[in-house]
């Protein structure tokens, strides 16, 4: 059988049996809970599972509540990442973070202080992303905000993404946890900003609302290298890409990021509000959405839903 028509096959069993997937893995939403310490993200609805899977030409395949909008949280950390290294280059990013796994909560401050010198282990840990913020070119939170804003609507190709204010606001009157990483990074010289500063563009970026088709549309770049196969037109160059790719399998799904590569085996970002990004590398962007979460952070149905669908379709790189 020729390519082409593998792919058709698969993409023909995929959408004869995504919505019975779904449905099975909507279970394992009841084991889950919604992210409370964000206020506004209290009320997302529990029992929430929707998934959209693209391919290169633009199609897609949908199931459950694709429709529903969430904010980015902590997906939005892979491309503010890419955002950096295009404006200050591998060197500076990597003289404020690191690039190993911590195997502690995302928001841990543990080891900021217990291992010199005392930068972020990562860019994808809340620690990390605040540092990533801070690099971003713009000569005040606002130009810095409208700069990620303005990449994000590029590579999701949809011009009127924007900031969820409740949510930001939300997050911002209660980030007690994320003010005290910034201090301390301050402290470490990590920081070059006023620390309310580089908040306000962190606090922006992670409430960006967005649904299933725009992860999938951002994920699609990313699986095609940097490279949009819809618009013919290279967005990123492939070396931050591969950076990002390669934080997003060690460190994307928090410290569960050994178990989601044994069990699904594509690099991912999940994030509070129950999104994950993922993709098939060559072939398709894939957004989830299931706000229930599990005790590492990650939606439990949209993992499962992941597990299946890898095993299904033999999409582990391994
Ligand atoms: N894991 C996440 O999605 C965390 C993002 C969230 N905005 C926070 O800083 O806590």
């Amino acid at each position: 059988m020729s390519i082409e028509n593998q792919h058709a096959e698969t993409w023909k069993h995929l959408n004869k049996h995504l919505p019975e997937w779904l449905e099975e893995s909507k279970k394992y939403t009841e084991d889950g809970n919604v992210a409370a310490y964000i206020p506004e993200l209290a009320s997302a609805p529990k029992d929430v599972l929707g998934i959209c899977i693209m391919d290169a030409a633009g199609n897609t395949a949908k199931s459950g509540d694709h429709e529903y909008r969430f904010t980015l949280q902590s997906i939005s950390k892979v491309f503010t990442l890419i955002l950096a290294l295009i404006d200050r280059g591998e060197e500076v990013v990597f003289s404020k973070v690191g690039m190993e796994p911590t195997g502690d909560d995302f928001n841990s401050m543990l080891k900021l202080e217990l291992v010199e010198p005392g930068i972020p282990f990562n860019p994808l840990i809340n620690a990390g992303a605040i540092a990533i913020s801070s690099l971003i070119a713009g000569s005040s939170p606002d130009e810095q905000t409208n700069r990620i804003l303005h990449f994000f609507r590029e590579v999701a190709d949809n011009g009127t993404l924007d900031i969820n204010q409740d949510v930001h606001k939300s997050e911002s009157d209660t980030a007690h946890r994320n003010r005290s990483l910034a201090y301390f990074l301050k402290d470490n010289g990590v920081l070059h900003h006023d620390v309310e500063d580089v908040l306000e563009v962190y606090f922006s970026h992670c409430s960006v609302e967005v649904g299933c088709a725009d992860l999938a549309r951002m994920a699609l770049v990313l699986a095609h290298n940097g490279f949009d196969p819809i618009r013919n037109q290279r967005l990123i160059p492939r070396r931050f890409v591969q950076i990002a790719k390669t934080f997003m399998f060690t460190c994307g799904m928090y410290n569960a990021s050994g178990e989601f590569a044994m069990n699904v085996g594509l690099p991912a970002k999940s994030g509070v509000s129950g999104g994950i990004l993922t993709m098939v590398p060559g072939r398709y962007g894939i957004g989830v959405v299931g706000p229930a979460l599990n005790n590492k952070g990650n939606s439990t149905a949209g993992v499962h839903l992941l597990g299946k669908l890898s095993q299904e379709f033999d999409w582990s790189l391994f």
